[in-house]
């Protein structure tokens, strides 16, 4: 018998049960919600992570959906149980969603949600912080300062290194990468190297795009140049250069600061290792906002003792929320607990989403189709499409998805 879980309850005579094992940020998720005909009942538990135990006794006999975090385990044991109560659907609070096995929801009939592109640039703008503060060693000038150790200017104080005119190689060029990508490039006239399974066609684009129209506006101003890269270099700049590589290590060979994005899985577990951190610079700058275990963290720790100029900035670990021993240690890591979508909007809309998903599930509404174009679920000011934003195993579940925005808006309840 489970231990019972201490909840709020929102709109207790509401027809469908809708579960929530954290408390989320902002309102609008609630009053969706609520607005719908749905009791919302929020786990208030102290602990952190809820154990497979907890979440169970949340579900408990009859619940039609969940909206769960990233830390859950949810397999076989939760999506049997969420079965057997009725319900339709869980959806993480999160984009990724490596917690979750999805054959198991396959096999019981629930849709799997997750947030996808609400979180995009405020990842990215993490990842392009921590680039920062690893290469101009932020964290630790600011701990020299606060223990009093400032006696003077001094040339050798704390040098890092420039970013602009170096290369930036990401690693998973989806969203994120792609977001991350253009802050470096247009911030500081980056060079960039990407590896992905796939063409970042838009990614592409929108440096050829920047090129071209620099160079249009300037042509038409100067009539003296011929290409982007002369119009840099008109400018006194070295021309931005960008490419695809064939190969993860040929990013890894040629890059200065390399970022990591992909999704994590079979294929990107330990994709950063012993052997693929001795092809990378001396001086380079590592930056992981994806998943923990895309790198060896060991390994990483090992590397970091042998090489004091190479510098990390790590958002998340591979056994969270711990380190690796040895890691807190390191004056060439800088280290934060896993905040990259930690913006007020973002999160706020993160729940928006999530909570989405299972309403529309609940409502029976089709699939969006196109979870990069989410923005009209977000609007404060207007009621949300009667759609899910984002269901990842609608294909398996034979979901039907919905082509067109302008569909019937959902009825408030009677
Ligand atoms: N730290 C955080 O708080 C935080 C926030 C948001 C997302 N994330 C993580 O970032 C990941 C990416 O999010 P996204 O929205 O950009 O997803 P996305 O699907 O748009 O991008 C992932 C990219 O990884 C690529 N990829 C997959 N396998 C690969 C491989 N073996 N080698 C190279 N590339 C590979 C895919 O082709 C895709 O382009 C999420 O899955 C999540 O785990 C972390
Ligand atoms: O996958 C995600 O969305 C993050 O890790 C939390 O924002």
């Amino acid at each position: 018998m489970a231990k019972p879980v201490s909840i709020e309850v929102w709109n207790p005579s509401g027809k469908y049960r809708v579960v929530s094992t954290k408390p989320m940020p902002g309102t609008r998720w609630i009053r969706l919600l609520t607005d719908q005909d749905c009791r919302v009942e929020i786990c208030t538990e102290k602990k952190t992570i809820l154990s497979v135990e907890d979440i169970l006794s949340l579900i408990g006999n009859r619940c039609d959906g969940v909206i769960g975090q990233l830390t859950e385990d949810w397999g076989e044991v939760l999506f049997s149980a969420l079965r057997r109560a009725g319900g339709k659907a869980f959806s993480n609070m999160a984009v990724g969603y490596n917690n979750v096995v999805v054959g198991a929801a396959n096999k019981y009939g629930i849709a799997v949600g997750n947030t996808p592109g609400v979180l995009t640039e405020t990842t990215a703008e993490l990842a392009a912080s921590l680039s920062l503060a690893a290469s101009r060693r932020i964290v630790e000038a600011d701990q020299f300062m606060r223990a009093g150790l400032y006696d003077g200017w001094l040339p050798h104080l704390f040098v890092g290194n420039l970013l602009k005119g170096q290369t930036v190689g990401v690693i998973g060029a989806g969203r994120i990468g792609s977001a991350y990508a253009r802050m470096m490039i247009e911030g500081f006239k980056m060079n960039l190297i990407y590896y992905d399974l796939y063409q970042a066609t838009r990614l592409e684009k929108f440096v050829t795009g920047m090129s071209l129209l620099a160079f249009s506006i300037y042509n038409c101003i100067s009539g003296l140049v011929s290409s982007y890269g002369e119009f840099l270099k008109a400018n006194g700049e070295q021309p931005v250069t960008w490419k695809r590589a064939s190969s993860m290590e040929d990013v890894l060979r040629e890059a200065d600061v390399i970022s990591l994005h992909p999704v994590l899985d079979k294929t990107t577990y330990h994709l950063i290792n012993k052997e693929r951190l001795a092809i990378m610079k001396k001086e380079a700058i590592l930056v992981n906002a994806s998943r923990g275990p895309v790198i060896d963290e060991a390994a990483l720790v090992e590397h970091l003792k042998q090489n004091p100029m190479f510098r990390v900035g790590l958002d998340v670990f591979e056994d969270e929320p711990f380190m690796k021993p040895g890691l807190a240690d390191m004056k060439n890591a800088v280290v934060v607990p896993h905040i990259a979508s930690a913006s007020k909007w973002t999160r706020e809309g993160m729940a928006t989403l999530a909570a989405l998903n299972v309403l529309g599930k609940i409502k029976g509404y089709p699939i969006w189709s196109d979870p990069n174009r989410i923005e009209s679920f977000l609007d404060e000011n207007s009621v949300p499409p009667a759609a899910c934003p984002s269901i990842v195993n609608a294909k398996e579940l034979d979901d039907c998805i919905t082509y067109c925005s302008c569909i019937p808006q959902p009825q408030p309840a009677e």
